[in-house]
């Protein structure tokens, strides 16, 4: 069965964008980004569909291009709150999934919380936080590995990821 070769999952922040983009180039795969996907398809920005739809429209958006994702060699990276729900999860049972993990100290830095993020418009470090212990088990229970990002620059992830990655396509 064709399926990425490694879908990456984390909250915002972690890098799965970064990453991902340039693992995927490092493969020589195409890299699908849920988030951006999205975005073409419906033409408009995360943050208009949350404001204009709600959050929930997104979620089903973003549920059906993980579905339509999955069967196909790539890189993939997954919105942060994509794997939270239940629909998302199952369908990653038997991929190589990749938890990109990061504290808020990290992630504050890199995402400069900016309103393009819709669920960190108020409050933004706490929102974060408290968004992350709640998510933090599924996070951990979904992946097959781990890369801590904490610390680290992009291109140091990146190796971590290729390693993994050129691993488990070797055992
Ligand atoms: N390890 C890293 N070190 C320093 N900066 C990083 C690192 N990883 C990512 N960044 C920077 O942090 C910012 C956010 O990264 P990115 O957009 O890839 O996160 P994301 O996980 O895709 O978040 P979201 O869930 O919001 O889409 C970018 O500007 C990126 O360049
Ligand atoms: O963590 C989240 O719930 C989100 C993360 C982004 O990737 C986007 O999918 C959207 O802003 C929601
Ligand atoms: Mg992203």
């Amino acid at each position: 069965m064709v399926s990425p070769r490694v879908i990456l999952i984390g909250p915002p922040g972690a890098g799965k964008s970064t990453v991902g983009a340039m693992v995927a180039d490092r493969l020589g795969l195409p890299f699908v980004d849920t988030d951006a996907l999205i975005v073409q398809e419906q033409q408009r920005s995360v943050s208009d569909i949350f404001v204009v739809d709600g959050e929930e429209t997104f979620r089903r958006l973003e549920a059906d291009a993980a579905r339509r994702s999955l069967d196909a060699e790539t890189v993939l990276a997954l919105g942060g709150g994509a794997p939270i729900q239940d629909a998302v999860a199952e369908l990653l049972a038997g991929h190589r999934v990749l938890f990109l993990d990061v504290a808020i100290a990290d992630a504050s830095g890199r995402i400069g919380f900016d309103q393009s993020r819709p669920l960190l418009a108020v409050n933004p470090r706490a929102t974060w936080s408290r968004m992350m212990t709640q998510r933090r088990p599924a996070y951990e229970r979904l992946a097959t590995w781990v890369v801590d990002t904490a610390g680290k620059d992009v291109e140091t992830v990146v190796e971590e990821v290729l390693a993994h990655v050129t691993k488990v396509d070797h055992d």
